[in-house]
């Protein structure tokens, strides 16, 4: 957990929901400091965390069944107020003195919610005896209120849709207000933290920017730093603050893995040096990291692999310095919990960042990570507030591991030669169609599975390309995004001419969830 001790704070106690990071995006959005802590982690962290609230989030287990997680009972006990969701408020119904039966009565998807009692909750937002649209997933349900408290809210299946104890400030919601799907949730949400938690609201980029410095020098001291630079949003953020931080401490690396796009190396490379005055390191290491995945196929140890060699050319280049205590990456909050799962945890390990997870167990640096509690889009807000110009702040993101976790299967020279071009045409039609800004990410995908076709009269038995597009906010969900018919027709046709080894083009129509951004 990462001090922030100037601003009021709010700690999210995580049983596993699948949208419990939404929660904490709303909660900052209201301008208020939050952190997710896993539930078996939590009765370590609440005491000292000086949180002025909690919310438990939802999880998959049943409260009804025995040995499920709970909320530490010092969160009770203290004395600040609680919002449950769903399990959340289903495991604090329980542990105050309710009753939870398991699952005949299940909600899935948008659900009704009537208000049949005023409520701090939902002040400003619904009205006693108003109708509104709510999301649900759920299974089990209350059937007996803790004592002290009251029903607010009712839907056809949850006759407990939301409760609250306003003397004890415990509140309890069946539907997830932190999803879109609940149009006035961001308001709810807000109402606890704000109005019944007293936080502030003074939560700000600006703000962040200012402590985030002070404890880069409070950490880093007189030693060195080594930033790995790759040109994207967050380690170009990253470097910028910690460049105002410390000055000349700091040198960044740029590793050329081989594994960059087009031109990458040399875009970055100059408009980085032509934008600012900090020493920049231009290694080049593609031979080293083509032989180590030479016959790597499994997109875990890909990952790994990756992630130790970074870590080997970045001690490498800091014993070149003289030696530097440190390492800084522009690793964010999504890379962290995606990456990590507490023994016992309540979620799974979807992918190792190469930059979390794929880092090796025996690092000689420590790590300076000031962008570690942040989303993307808070990355980029941070990034105008330092002057970044548009060409860093706007850019796609573009995972550490780069091409080799688009070419699914070994990794080849050829292969990668073939992705780069066709990834290069696919963006270029998507600039020329103005939709670069719309799109959150794009990028080719090189099958390892050919198929036959037939050019010029001839036979031909050559690769599939998939091509993917997605809108998001912060990478954490996704959708893909609706190209219109001719632009992918025209896309298809352009990569199909001028790109030797490609006779099929197919476009991924998956979201997140269920599929991942990447493919591997
Ligand atoms: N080629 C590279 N050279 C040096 N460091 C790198 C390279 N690729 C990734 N890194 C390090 O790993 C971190 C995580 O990579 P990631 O791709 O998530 O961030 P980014 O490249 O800075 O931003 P974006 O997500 O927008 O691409 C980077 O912030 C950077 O510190
Ligand atoms: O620096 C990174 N190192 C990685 O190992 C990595 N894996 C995925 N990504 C990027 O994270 C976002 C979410 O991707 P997924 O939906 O595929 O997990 C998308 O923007 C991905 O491009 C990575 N970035
Ligand atoms: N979304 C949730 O928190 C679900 C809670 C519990 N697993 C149920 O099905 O009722
Ligand atoms: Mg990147």
């Amino acid at each position: 957990m990462t001090a922030e001790p100037s601003h009021d704070r709010i700690l999210i106690i995580d049983f596993g929901s699948q949208v419990t990071q939404l929660i904490a995006r709303r909660v900052r959005e209201a301008g208020v400091y939050c952190e997710i802590v896993p539930f078996n982690a939590a009765p370590d962290v609440f005491p000292g965390y000086g949180a002025k609230g909690v919310i438990l989030s939802g999880g998959p287990a049943s409260v009804a069944e025995m040995g499920t997680p709970r909320a530490p009972q010092a969160v009770f006990d203290s004395g600040v107020p609680v919002l449950g969701i769903c399990y959340g408020q289903m495991t604090m119904a329980e542990q105050l003195g309710g009753v939870v039966e398991a699952g005949h009565h299940r909600e899935f998807g948008r659900a009704d919610l009537s208000v049949v009692a005023p409520s701090l909750l939902f002040t400003g937002v619904w009205e006693d005896g108003s109708r509104n649209q709510v999301w649900m997933s759920h299974g089990d349900r209350i059937t007996q209120m803790p004592p002290g408290f009251r029903i607010v809210g009712v839907s056809e299946n949850a006759p407990f849709a939301a409760i609250a104890d306003e003397t004890r400030h415990y509140y309890g919601l069946m539907f997830h207000p932190e999803v879109v799907h609940t149009p006035q949730g961001g308001k709810v949400l807000s109402n606890f933290v704000r109005n019944i938690c007293g936080c502030a609201g003074d939560w700000s980029m600006a703000a962040y920017r200012e402590e985030a410095i002070a404890r880069i020098r409070a950490q880093v001291g007189d030693g060195k730093v080594i930033c790995g630079l790759s040109g994207g949003v967050d380690s170009s953020v990253a470097a910028v603050l910690i460049h105002e931080a410390i000055g000349e401490q700091l040198t960044c690396v740029f590793v050329d893995h081989g594994l960059m796009r087009k031109d990458e190396a040399h875009e970055v490379v100059n408009l980085f040096r032509g934008h600012y005055n900090i020493p920049l390191v231009h290694v080049d290491a593609a031979d080293m990291f083509l032989s180590a995945l030479q016959d790597v196929e499994d997109p875990e140890a890909k990952r790994k692999a990756i992630g130790r060699l970074f870590i080997d050319v970045f001690e490498e280049e800091a014993r070149k310095i003289g030696g530097a205590g440190f390492l800084a990456q522009g690793t964010l909050y999504p890379d962290v919990i995606e990456s990590v799962s507490f023994s016992g945890g309540p979620s799974v390990t979807i992918k190792s960042h190469h930059n979390v997870g794929g880092l090796p167990e025996r690092m000689n640096m420590k790590l300076v990570e000031p962008l570690r509690e942040l989303f993307k889009d808070e990355v980029r807000a941070l990034g105008k507030e330092l002057g970044l110009p548009d060409a860093f702040v706007g850019r796609h993101p573009f995972p550490g591991p780069g091409l080799a976790i688009r070419c699914p299967g070994a990794v080849t020279k050829e292969k990668l030669d073939i992705l780069r071009q066709a990834d290069a045409i696919y963006l270029d039609e998507i600039r020329k169609a103005g939709l670069y800004d719309v799109i959150w990410q794009a990028f080719a995908v090189l099958l390892p599975v050919r198929t036959v076709g037939v050019m010029g009269d001839g036979r031909t038995y050559d690769f599939v390309l998939a091509l993917r597009a997605v809108t998001s906010v912060d990478g954490m969900t996704a959708d893909f995004y609706p190209f219109d018919m001719n632009f992918l027709g025209r896309a298809a046709t352009r990569i199909i001419n001028e790109v030797r080894g490609v006779n099929r083009v197919v476009y991924d129509v998956t979201s997140k969830p269920p599929g991942t951004i990447e493919w591997e």
